[in-house]
Formats: structure tokens, sequence, C-alpha cells
């Protein structure tokens, strides 16, 4: 047993030695900018030094944390041999071990907070299950400095160690300020340099620094810039290198340094492509509680936790000791293996029980499954995919998790809007797109994508957009909701998408109702987007450690196929013509109601006989106006029992009265209908009849000509 013990202490020692060798080398290469140089080897001295004593840490990173302060008093428990002091230690050691065991849950629950937290995210990302058995180390480590006594070559490899360790900060030390010294000299090479050298096999450490280095100068271009260069040189430089070290094309890193123009963060993001997301799972919540679910996992030996304070249904798994697809939870359909990521879409969704839902790009039903236990296996679900093998997947999906309210349909999305306009409630539009977040997953993506790649997807995501709204019921009484979203990060798959619907149809974006996300963007660089697009969501992995994703809410406002813009203005037109046609009845009912009431009065008049007369002649004579009130009071219309048409009546009569004052004033007008007249003026009258004066005339005329012809005449 104590023969064993050393045995396995010495092997614990050999890995830590081995582990601080590998960090070593890994300091030295991944010196990528002087802040991070000097980040990580600040990192490595802690960690020597202050780590122990830090729970969280030893949980995280076992080996680093159990650095070698122990060893030093190990030593001294070496020489004093059988010392009661010693004794004394070991005990209290051993006790401290137990009560190390005793607390793990507690460790776990700091690992539950800390979930988002990016020292965590390091943690989880590799899932790399060596690190947990790095805690065994730990446990070796212990027993070995209780029972080790007097083998000196440990004794000696511990001193190594600890010069080691000197040595590793010292060059550390040394290469930072060759660092800062070569930044002052660096120079930028031609592309043509690069494309070269990139012909041979690359140096994968000369590019990393020169990315470091770029990065540096295009960070402070004013004062770090060679003259020479032009800042796009710096950036055709930068691309060129990013592309060799992280294995893009060169069309995909440019996408993404539009993205993300701050150097440090595309390195963050391009690093997190890199890495595995932590595996999780969605309690299915038609079968069981998370609780219980949790429960029965651990007893299973999984390692699960909550996975975010935003999901109820999600949990993270750390380690399994059995294949996480293949427990009886899981053939049981207790749970679905899902990003984190994919529960999103479905939550701004919300779908309530009783509705009809439509999943529009439904394979292999993840999603779908989610929409089912939100409704209680109520209402109707339609389940589509275009591809007819991945339905397959659905179907079994489905029965596995025990929905029963889904209908599996194998169609193009762009049917829905003929085969069933405004025909649900809500749908969900997880549209296929060019998979740009979720690298880690498909490493082919880095060189398979173009702009015609994107610009095809682009084209059947507005189609598919347009369809899923024109499918959905504007009237629903509690719904009329789309949710669009894409594993993609690019603009053009998202927030293009979004907007061009916005223009097409008559909609408006609402808020998803989401705990975390960054803003879409309304802006970016040619694209400028409707306001309200900044309503929208977007994740990425080396932001919120789950896939690169999209999520838009949109409420569809009518069911005309038109944009908002038509639609207001066939509003406008449509209530002006109502306006006008108000307007035309109106005058038209005033028209006819001054007829009748010229009727009524005449009549009136021959039935009240003279005193009627007599009034009129009073009138004449110059009678006010309240006589035409006292007319309009004593008018037949005052007994009709409308009191809003009496009114009317009483309006009238007044307009009427008015006009024949009106008519009164004017010269050419004495009484309402009898025109008055002008005197012609005056002409000269001949006493000699017409026809006698023309003949006259005539005769006078021919005489005179006579006379004047006989003048003429020799
Ligand atoms: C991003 S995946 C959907 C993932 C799914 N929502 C889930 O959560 O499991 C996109 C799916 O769209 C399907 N698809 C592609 N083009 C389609 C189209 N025109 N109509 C309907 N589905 C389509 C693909 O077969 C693919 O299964």
């Amino acid at each position: 047993m104590f023969i064993t013990r050393i045995f396995s202490a010495r092997i614990s020692n050999l890995v830590f030695l081995n582990f601080i060798l590998i960090d070593s080398k890994r300091n030295d290469a991944n010196l990528v900018s002087r802040e991070m140089a000097i980040q990580k080897k600040k990192k490595v001295a802690a960690a020597a030094v202050a780590a122990p004593e830090d729970p969280k840490k030893a949980v995280k990173r076992p080996v680093e944390a159990s650095a070698p302060t122990p060893k030093k008093k190990k030593k001294v428990v070496v020489k004093n041999g059988g010392d009661v002091s010693a004794k004394k230690k070991k005990v209290v050691k051993k006790v401290k071990k137990v009560t190390e065991e005793e607390e793990e849950p507690v460790e776990k629950e700091v690992s539950k907070l800390q979930l988002l937290d990016d020292d965590d995210e390091e943690g989880l990302d590799g899932l790399d299950f060596t690190q947990q058995e790095g805690s065994d180390d730990d446990d070796l480590r212990d027993d070995y400095s209780d029972d080790d006594d007097d083998d000196l070559p440990i004794e000696k490899k511990s001193a190594a160690l600890d010069k080691k360790k000197e040595k590793i900060l010292k060059e550390g030390e040394e290469e930072l300020q060759l660092n800062i010294a070569n930044q002052a000299t660096f120079e930028l090479p031609s592309v043509e340099e690069i494309e070269n050298e990139m012909k041979s096999v690359p140096n994968l450490e000369i590019i990393k620094q020169r990315i470091a280095d770029v990065i540096q100068v295009l960070g402070d271009f004013k004062n770090r810039r060679d003259p020479a260069k032009s800042r796009t040189q710096y950036v055709e430089v930068l691309k060129k290198d990013l592309c060799s070290q992280y294995g893009y094309n060169d069309y995909l890193m440019g996408k993404f340094m539009d993205l993300f123009p701050n150097g440090a963060e595309l390195l963050e993001f391009l690093e997190a492509n890199d890495n595995p997301r932590p595996v999780t799972i969605r309690a299915n919540s038609l079968k069981v509680k998370r609780r219980d679910l949790a429960k029965n996992l651990i007893n299973r030996g999984m390692n699960v936790d909550p996975a975010a304070e935003w999901t109820k249904v999600g949990l993270v798994v750390y380690d399994s000791q059995v294949p996480v697809g293949a427990t009886p939870e899981y053939l049981a359909g207790h749970y679905m293996i899902q990003g984190l990521n994919s529960l999103l879409p479905v939550m701004a969704l919300a779908p309530q029980p009783g509705d009809r839902v439509l999943d529009m790009c439904s394979a292999p039903g993840g999603k779908t499954s989610h929409i089912a236990a939100l409704m209680k296996n109520s209402g109707t679900l339609f389940a589509n995919d275009a591809s007819f093998d991945r339905c397959r997947a659905i179907i079994g999906n489905l029965h596995r998790l025990g929905v029963n309210n889904a209908v599996v349909c194998n169609l193009g999305g762009e049917e829905f809007s003929k085969i069933k306009p405004n025909g649900f409630d809500r749908i969900l539009l997880d549209a296929p797109c060019s998979g740009t977040g979720v690298i880690w997953k498909d490493q082919s993506v880095k060189t398979s994508k173009d702009s015609q790649d994107v610009q095809r997807r682009h084209t059947v995501q507005r189609q598919l957009i347009l369809s899923a709204l024109d499918s959905l019921d504007a009237n629903s009484p509690n719904g009329g909701y789309l949710v669009y979203s894409t594993c993609s990060v690019l603009v053009e798959e998202n927030e293009a998408v979004v907007n061009f619907l916005l223009e097409r149809r008559h909609c408006e974006l609402v808020p998803t109702g989401l705990a975390i996300g960054v803003d879409g963007y309304t802006r970016f660089r040619d694209y400028r987007f409707h306001p309200s697009l900044s309503m929208t969501k977007r994740y990425y992995p080396h932001v919120h450690n789950i896939d690169g994703f999209y999520v838009a809410k949109i409420k569809k406002l009518s069911n005309a196929k038109m944009s908002k813009q038509a639609v207001l203005e066939m509003e406008k037109e449509k209530a002006s013509a109502k306006s006008q046609k108000k307007k035309q009845a109106a005058e038209e009912a005033e028209d006819s109601e001054e007829e009748s009431g010229d009727e009524e009065k005449a009549q009136n008049g021959k039935a009240n006989g003279k005193a009627e007369a007599g009034k009129k002649k009073n009138k004449k004579k110059g009678g006010d106006d309240s006589d035409d009130d006292e007319d309009v009071e004593t008018a037949p219309m005052k007994n009709i029992g409308s009191g809003a048409r009496a009114n009317k009546k009483r309006r009238n009569q007044k307009k009427a009265a008015a006009k024949q004052a009106a008519v009164k004033e004017d010269d050419g007008f004495n009484t309402v209908g009898n025109v008055k007249r002008a005197k012609k003026p005056t002409q000269f009258k001949s006493k000699v009849p017409k026809r006698a004066a023309a003949r006259t005339g005539a005769k006078s005329v021919k005489n005179r000509r006579k006379k004047m012809l006989a003048k003429q005449q020799p």
C-alpha cells in the first residue's frame, strides 16, 4: 500500500512536471499580444503561488492548483522523521481531505453560478475529462506529502521543479522585453511576400507573431504605423495571416473582420470557433421535471448542473461515464441533446396550449419537441421539412419524446402561403443558413462559403420568410407571431432578411423577451436597416459560450399581402373615399331637406292663411330675425320625434332665411322668385315707320349717287 502510494505520488509529480513544461511551451506559443503575454505570465505565477488556497480554481485547474507549496512542508517532515508535530500535521491533512470531499457540492454550486463566466467557459469548453482526472492527482500528491519519508530523488525533483518555474518566469519576462523591442522595428511585409511565404510550409509561429504585431499597429495606427504603408495594406496582411493561421478562405475572413473590427475580439471569436461548446441537454417537460432528471443522471454517473439562469429546462453535462445519447433516460425521451442556443427561438415564440403552430424547417425536431412541450401536447403543431430523409429524424424524435399533437409534413416552406394562407397563430422559421455560427461543429464551413453561396441562402431565406408571414393569421386572438432564427452570424442572412420582410409586408418587430443577447444591427457598413432591428438578438460563441445565433420576433399586422406603406396608402384612400361619400350623402340630405322645408313652408303658408301672409308682409316691411326664429319654432318639423332631425331642419331653415335676407339686400331682387327687370336705357325713337324710313333712305342714297355720277361725267 505504502509503496503503491509512493509510486503513484511519483507519477503525479511527473504529471505535474509535464504540465509545467507543456504550459511553458503553450506560453511561448500563445504570445498573441503583449498584454496577453503579460497576463499569462501573471497567471502562471499566481497559480503557482496562490492557487492552492482557492478552492474554485482547485476544481477548475486541479494541476495548476496543486502547486509546490506543500512540498516545502514535506521537506520538513522528512527531515524531522517521527516528529510529533509532523504527525499532527498528518492528521490535520487527512481531516482537510475529508472536508474537501464533503465540500464538493458547494464547489458545484460555485461553478453553477460561474457558468457564463469566461474562466469557467474555458474549463467547460474542452469538456476535457482528463482535467477532472487531474483532481485525483491532487489527492495523490496529498497522500505522498503525508507518507513520504526519505525519498531524496523526489526532493531533488521538487527543487528542480521550483527552479524550472523560476526559469520559465524569467524567460517569459525576457521574451516580453524582446517583443516590445521587436515592435519598434516591426516591418510589414507585402501581400506578395506573404503569398510566396505560403507556397512553402508556413511558419505558424512567425505568422502568429505578425498577427499580434499588426493588430497592435492597427490599434494605435497613428503612432505605430510605417508611414509608407496604408491601413488597407496592414489589413490585407492581417487577413492573409489570419486565413493561414485559422484555415479560412478570404471571403469568410473578410466577413468576420467586418463583424469584429476590434482585433482582440476577432481573435477571441476565431479561437472560439475552434473549440467545442459545452454539452447541454433539454429536460422534456412532457415526461420529467429537470430536477428529477438531474438526480437520475447523477445516479448514472453523469456530472450535470442547471445550464443557465435564463432556462428552466437546460442542463449542462460536465462529464459522463456513459454516452449522453444512449442512457435509459435518453431512450425513454426524458431529454433531448440540444445546444442552449436552440432554446432561445422557442422561448421567443412562446407557443400557448391550443395554438395552431408551424415549425417550417423542423428537422431533426429539437425545437419542434420543445414547442410541443410548451403547448402541453395540445393544439396542432405542423413539423415541416423539405428533406424527406430528415423528416424521418423528426418522426423518431417526436415519438421518443412523447409528442402527440404534431403533423409531420415534407414540403418546401414556400408552399405554405398557398396551402394554408393566414392559417397559423405562430410560426417558427429556423431557416437553412451558412452555419457560420457553428463552425466548431463543421470546420468545412471555413473554406466552403463564398459570396455566391451566401447570396443563394439569402434568396431562399427571403422566400421562406415571406411565405411564413403570409401563412400567419394577423387576426389570431393571441398570436400572429413569427420567429425567424439562424445559426449564422452574417448580416446578410439575418438583419437584411428581416428588413426585407418589413419592407414587403405589413408587420413589425417586437421584443424577443430573451434575457441575453447583443442587439441586432440597425446599420452595418453599406446597409441601413429599420431602427426596430435593434430589437432582434445576436449571440456569439466567444461572448455567450453558445453557438453563434440570431433571433427576431415579428408581429403580423394585417392579412393583406402587401407592404406596410402600400397598406397604409390603401387605408388612407379608403378612408378618404368613405368620408367623401359621407359628405356627399349629407349634402344630398341637406338639399332634400331644404326642398321639403320649402314645400312644408308653402303648405304652412296655405294652412296659416292670412295671418301667415300678414307676418310675411310685416317681415317685408322690416321684421327682424326673431320673427324668423319664431317661424322656425312654429314650423311643423318641430314636432318630429327625433331631436337631431328637428335641429337639422331648424338649421336648414335658418340657412334658407339667411339666403333670403341676402337676396333682399341684392338690388336685382325684391321678393323671392320675382325678378325685378332693370329699366332699359331710353333709346331714340323715330316717328317715321321703320320700313318707310328705310325706303326713303334708300331713295335718297340713290338720288345722291345719281347726282354724283352725273357730276363726274364729262
Ligand atoms: C437549421 S435546420 C433546422 C433545424 C431545426 N429547426 C431544429 O431545431 O432541429 C434547417 C432545415 O431546413 C430544411 N430546409 C432547407 N430548405 C428548406 C425549404 N425550402 N423549406 C423547408 N425546409 C427547408 C433543411 O432540410 C434543414 O433541416
